[in-house]
């Protein structure tokens, strides 16, 4: 079965990403809205105006993807396609409400997701709320969503922002301890190219391995950790409380007061 067609207003780093996961697993005929984005391959065409939308384009999705600050300047381009539709929006701190109001008085259901950029190759998270969809819409943002991987369906949206800074921004905190190793390696005297193939080995590796157990991730760890050995001297500094658990903590705390200071 096709994925359903989309409009995808801006196709950036986010966006880009679920394009491509998407566009590997079958999309009806869709658009991307975008003024630098290459061209995807037919059926699907890009447009760098709204005016340039085809009149007769009816998209079963609008998926939003722009900045938050640009909401209001994409939606009031966007309003001839609106009426009816089903929008998803990726935006970080932009309420339903303030999305509603952004659409006017088009009959637009509301959807707003929090996806992560490993959609890209179908192994994303993508958190979402609606208290505008029926089961058909529902199935129909599942199907879509669930293509680039785990979806998490939550109750309102102070849930969405609280898996904001765990699943949204969570691969950035990944992708920092790649690179950590991979600089530890080059200070302990490893040649450039095994540093970067062991760094990069390790955390994929390790998170192949979760992905592939049944076990806890707390179960993973310890199997690593021999008593008394060497990665326990290791865990006993990340561990400590004032380390690692403490500055998730902060990093957690910091990106949902974040969060709150760009909704308002
Ligand atoms: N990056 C992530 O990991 C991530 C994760 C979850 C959610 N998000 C959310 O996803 C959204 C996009 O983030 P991003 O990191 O992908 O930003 P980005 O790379 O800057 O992408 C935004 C894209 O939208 C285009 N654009 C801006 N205004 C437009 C308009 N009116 N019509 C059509 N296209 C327009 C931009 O083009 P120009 O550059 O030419 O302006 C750019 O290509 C944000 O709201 C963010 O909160 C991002
Ligand atoms: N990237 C977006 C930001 O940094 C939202 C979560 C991930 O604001």
């Amino acid at each position: 079965m096709s994925l359903p067609s989309l409009l995808l207003v801006g196709c950036g780093k986010m966006g880009g990403a679920l394009w491509q996961g998407w566009l590997e697993r079958g999309l009806a005929p869709s658009v991307i809205l975008d003024r630098r984005c290459e061209a995807p391959p037919a059926p699907h065409r890009v447009v760098r105006r709204p005016e340039d939308i085809p009149a007769d384009f009816k998209p079963d999705i609008i998926v939003l993807a722009v900045k938050p600050a640009g909401m209001e300047e994409a939606l009031s381009s966007l309003h001839p396609f609106l009426d009816g539709t089903i929008l998803i929006s990726m935006l970080a701190a932009r309420t339903i409400d303030s999305l509603r109001a952004a659409c006017h008085e088009a009959s637009t259901r509301i959807v707003r997701a929090m996806p992560n950029t490993p959609a890209a190759i179908g192994k994303g998270v993508t958190g979402v709320c609606s208290p505008d969809l029926d089961e058909k819409g529902r199935s129909l943002c599942t199907a879509l969503l669930s293509a680039v991987g785990d979806v998490a369906w939550v109750g309102n949206e102070e849930q969405l922002e609280a898996l904001t800074p765990i699943s949204g921004c969570g691969p950035a905190y990944v992708f920092l301890l790649a690179e950590l190793l991979e600089k530890e390696a080059l200070r302990v005297g490893l040649p450039a190219e095994t540093a970067r193939l062991i760094a990069r080995g390790t955390v994929s590796g390790a998170g192949a391995l979760l992905e592939a157990s049944p076990e806890e991730s707390e179960t993973l760890r310890k199997n690593v950790t021999s008593p008394n050995g060497v990665t326990a001297k290791a865990l006993e500094v990340l561990m400590a409380p004032d380390a690692w658990p403490a500055a998730m903590t902060e990093a957690v705390d910091k990106a949902m007061a974040r969060s709150r200071e760009m909704a308002s």
